[in-house]
């Protein structure tokens, strides 16, 4: 019951909702053992009695009986309804805000196919038990109560004959219960791998296809769905199994009831018509004992995807002690200043960085080059907080860089990263995805300088063209340049450059670098660069070498040093380009 204490305020603010539609299906479990005795009153009374003046006024007790009813159940179902689906409206959003604010590091770890299950599938079996399994275990609960204390007062003994067959049926419930729970649960983690699968395929179509894994992946889902398959099949034979034997148990009941009941008819001990009253009544305590397997399994289901929730919403969120604090008044430039700062990743032995000491002041355009590994992409992990430090200090703008706020320090940074991600929607939409409220003029003038205007106004739809999922249908460097323009329309006073220019021409890549230093006149640059190129303007080239700066300086005073290893990328850079030159 935990699970569900601690999920309490997302369906406690609602339980009027609940509440009410139990009421409503106190009066459908009156009205369903109504019927019987209206029914078993009709046969001793106005048949057998011969009183046939009361069939009129029996009839309409069953309509009046059968109209109350109906509209309780229309109530009932409604606000149960309501109740289930206000709740997980409430779920839903709090899950999502929590991924919004979960820290980079969770997601170093997180597999989509499994969060998007969390999300979709836990929270629809959460809201399935609310809306309806918790109403059906009352249910049970009332229908046994009600129609047990009608058939005691009929007739003890034979009250306690129909029930000889109960507590066997109740084993074998039970028994069912213990097989077809982990059956289902094998379900849903078969159905989970499933998506998973599919997940993955769509998402790494283009590898698939690069590799011709087309048939390998044809094979591993069908074996995913051969799975899923057998698990339905091994639970249809546990129903096969088990079905008849309860529905035998019950049947028996019936005939156990028949038998004595009807001796005691014959006894004078009770009234034909409480015999039928009795026939109907004893399925109503059948019935749901029978359902009480499926009513068990969707507490235990919706118990399991309530941990799987709460294992999101128990997530630490990010670490930001200055939220909602807003220190920047005024002009900004974005000075970036280190000094001895070390990174070590998660459980990590090795540190991904130490030592880095290095001051991007007003103005300057920093590059940072170094093999795969060394600690590029790091150093800017640091600066957009995506990562916390473990020791040394950053200063921006003169201040610890602790006492931005997360939002207003990625507020003043653009970053445009290798790998562009482009959302489903119109390439306008994606320009200002930054700053929503930039005007048409700011967003066409922001994809001009980053050389996309052009092939932008060349699409059918313009501006208006809406991507495909990842942004599908344009070419890595179309793609980059709408990143780069859209980091250019959020204006930052820290523009970061991360391999973003790997997928473009040098011809254009020398374009946009002229034009992102117009954008940054007066503000800090950094550009991470395999190739020598995108850094040789840079005012200070940081060389990083396992985590530690071994080399600094511009791009001459590095040329002069022979032995360097900023000498060693440009000699093999520039054989690459005579011997490309001479081949050519
Ligand atoms: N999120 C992470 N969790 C754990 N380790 C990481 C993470 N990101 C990077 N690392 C490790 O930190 C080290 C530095 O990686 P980093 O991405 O900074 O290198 P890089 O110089 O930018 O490389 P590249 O040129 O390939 O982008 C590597 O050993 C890498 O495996």
């Amino acid at each position: 019951m935990d699970t569900f204490k601690r999920l309490k305020e997302f369906y406690l603010p609602y339980k009027s909702y609940f509440i009410w539609s139990l009421l409503a299906l106190f009066i459908v479990t009156g009205m369903t053992v109504l019927y019987p005795v209206i029914l078993g009153f009709t046969i001793d009374e106005a048949i057998e009695g011969e009183r046939y003046e009361l069939i009129p006024y029996l009839v309409l007790a069953i309509v009046v009986t059968m109209g109350i009813k109906g509209i309780a159940v229309y109530i009932h179902q409604y606000l149960g309804d309501m109740f289930g689906i206000n709740s997980v409206y409430k779920l839903r959003n709090r899950l999502y805000k929590k991924l919004q604010f979960l820290p980079f590091r969770y997601y170093d770890n997180a597999k989509t196919g499994d969060l998007m299950s969390r999300l979709t599938g836990d929270v629809e079996t959460f809201r399935f038990f609310l809306s309806f399994g918790c109403a059906q275990l009352v249910n049970l609960v009332l229908l046994v109560g009600f129609s047990m204390a009608v058939m005691f007062y009929y007739s003890v003994p034979l009250t306690l004959v129909t029930m000889v067959t109960l507590p066997f049926l109740a084993i074998v419930v039970s028994k069912f219960d213990k097989r077809v729970h982990p059956g289902f649960q094998g379900i849903r983690k078969s159905l989970a791998k499933l998506n998973t699968k599919v997940q993955e395929n769509v998402s790494g179509m283009h590898t698939v296809k690069a590799l011709s894994q087309e048939d390998e992946e044809i094979n591993r889902f069908s074996t995913s769905n051969e799975d899923y398959r057998k698990k339905h099949i091994d639970i249809s034979k546990i129903w096969g199994n088990y079905f008849p034997l309860m529905e035998l148990l019950g049947n028996l009941s019936a005939v156990l009831l028949l038998a004595y009941g009807g001796y005691l008819v014959i006894q004078g001990s009770i009234q034909p018509g409480q015999l039928i009253a009795f026939f109907s009544l004893v399925w109503f305590i059948i019935g749901p004992i029978m359902n009480l397997g499926f009513i068990i399994n969707m507490f235990s289901q919706s118990k399991a995807s309530g941990e799987r929730l709460l294992e999101i919403l128990d997530e630490e969120d990010r670490h930001d002690p200055a939220e909602g604090r807003t220190i920047i008044e005024g002009e900004f430039v974005g000075e970036v200043i280190f000094k001895d700062v070390a990174l070590t990743y998660g459980n990590k032995e090795r540190a991904a960085l130490s030592d880095i000491t290095f001051e991007a002041t007003k103005g300057k355009t920093i590059g940072l080059v170094g093999a795969t590994g060394s600690g590029k992409s790091s150093i800017i992990q640091l600066i957009t907080r995506y990562y916390e430090r473990n020791g040394g200090e950053i200063l921006i703008d003169g201040r610890s860089i602790d006492e931005y706020s997360l939002k207003e320090l990625r507020e003043q940074i653009g970053v445009v990263l290798q790998e562009t991600f482009l959302f489903s929607s119109t390439i306008r939409d994606n320009l200002a995805y930054g700053r929503p409220d930039a005007s048409m003029d700011e967003i066409i003038e922001a994809a001009k300088r980053a050389d996309a205007h052009e092939f932008i106004s060349q699409l059918p739809n313009g501006y208006e063209t809406v991507l495909g999922e990842r942004g599908l249908g344009l070419s890595g460097g179309q793609k980059q340049r709408i990143a780069i323009a859209r980091a250019i329309i959020m204006d930052p006073s820290i523009l970061i450059m991360d391999d973003a220019t790997s997928a473009v021409d040098m011809q254009t890549e020398v374009k946009i670098q002229e034009a992102f230093r117009e954008v940054m006149k007066g503000r800090t640059t950094f550009i991470i660069a395999h190739r020598i190129s995108s850094v040789k303007q840079a005012d200070e080239i940081l060389v990083l070498e396992d985590g530690k700066i071994v080399e600094r300086g511009s791009h001459s005073e590095l040329l002069n040093n022979e032995n360097g290893q900023y000498r060693r990328i440009y000699d093999i850079q520039n054989q690459d380009q005579e011997y490309v030159l001479q081949q050519a």
